[in-house]
């Protein structure tokens, strides 16, 4: 009896001790402090970055599959070193956001091992086919354009290595959606097919790339905590309205049709939309989106493919290390 009121009041100690750090660590993020890895920091705080970093680098390694489909059929070789860089950039982001996310305390294996057990998720927009190399000039044009609307904001976000990583991300993106914008110019600039070809890759990403910024804010399970946090900045759907609002006239500039006849423009400026199929979504979510399974079936390949790489690193890595605590202790 004794010990256990003990224990009671020992837990009750712990109990009002978490609350006054919690309490501590949001007027940390409310006086915009950066949070950084040794920081105390609430479990739940850990764990909705960890998922939400790891998610992004898993994104930007499947996202190199539909790019990298094209890179031995650009159409010039301009075009193909511009490719070949624009997806070793990408390579290059998900090692930074692994890297980010394992300071809070994951490994890069346990975190890979998740997304390729399909526990862990990847951006929805990469389990679209590229059918022609419009598709390519789409996907820098509007997808790398949506990575950017949503991940400026990551820049300030709470957590410092991620908002760290975010700079110079967005400025490889940035280089992205430009080479894409390029490449719809000249096909919409060329003849009447390569227009037509614009035009079919513009309807068939255009409903997908809305999707990418996540559910509407009414059903976005993490949103309320995210913003709390500062990890998110805006919501769900005013980054769709402003990835809309600016893509607009990029379209109209290029000649092409939004594939959204029930569009209209508010006064204050704004572009209103017909309602996003969630259905697809979802589907899409659960893994009955056209290219899910090639792209899982594509990473896991690659992981098995390259067994050995991370074998010979680790004993290369092991030797060395072995080594110099010899020489130190000479
Ligand atoms: C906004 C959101 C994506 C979602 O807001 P949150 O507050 O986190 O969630 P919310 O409660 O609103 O949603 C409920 C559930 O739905 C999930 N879900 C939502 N949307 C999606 C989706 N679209 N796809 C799949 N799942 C999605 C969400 O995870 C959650 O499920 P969970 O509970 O985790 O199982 C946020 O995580 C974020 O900003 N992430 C960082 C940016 C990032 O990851 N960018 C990736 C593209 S990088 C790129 O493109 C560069 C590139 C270009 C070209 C080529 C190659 C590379």
């Amino acid at each position: 009896m004794y010990t256990q009121a003990l224990n009671t009041a020992e837990t009750d100690d712990r109990g009002l001790e978490d609350a006054a750090k919690a309490a501590q660590f949001q007027a940390r993020i409310d006086a915009e402090e950066r949070i950084e890895p040794n920081d105390w920091m609430p479990a739940a705080y850990r764990k909705t970055l960890t998922r939400q970093i790891s998610q992004h680098a898993h994104s930007e390694i499947v996202g190199m599959l539909p790019e990298g489909n094209w890179i031995t059929r650009a159409p010039t070789l301009r075009r193909k070193a511009a490719l070949l860089a624009k997806v070793q950039d990408e390579c290059g982001h998900g090692l930074y956001l692994y890297a980010a996310a394992e300071t809070l305390g994951t490994s890069r294996e346990e975190l890979v091992d998740a997304m390729l057990a399909g526990k862990a998720k990847y951006s929805s927009i990469f389990n679209y086919p590229t059918l022609t190399w419009a598709d390519i000039g789409t996907i820098g044009w509007l997808v790398d354009g949506a990575a950017i609307m949503n991940q400026i904001p990551l820049c300030r976000c709470s957590y410092g290595p991620y908002a760290r990583a975010m700079i110079r991300v967005c400025k490889e993106e940035s280089f992205h959606q430009r080479q894409g914008y390029e490449i719809m110019l000249t096909l919409c600039r060329g003849s009447d097919e390569q227009k037509a070809m614009a035009q079919d890759a513009l309807n068939r990403w255009w409903w997908p790339v809305l999707m990418m910024f996540g559910p509407p804010d009414a059903t976005s399970q993490h949103s309320d905590t995210s913003t709390k946090w500062k990890i998110k900045r805006f919501s769900n759907d005013e980054l769709r309205q402003k990835f809309i609002d600016a893509t607009v006239p990029q379209a109209q500039y290029l000649g092409l049709t939004i594939p959204d006849p029930g569009m209209t423009q508010d006064a204050d400026g704004h572009w209103r939309y017909s309602e996003i199929d969630w259905t697809e979504f979802k589907q899409v979510l659960a893994g009955n989106g056209p290219c899910n399974r090639d792209r899982m079936a594509a990473r896991r390949k690659a992981h098995d493919d390259g067994a050995w790489v991370r074998e010979a690193a680790a004993s290369y890595a092991a030797k060395r290390t072995q080594r110099q605590t010899a020489q130190a202790a000479e």
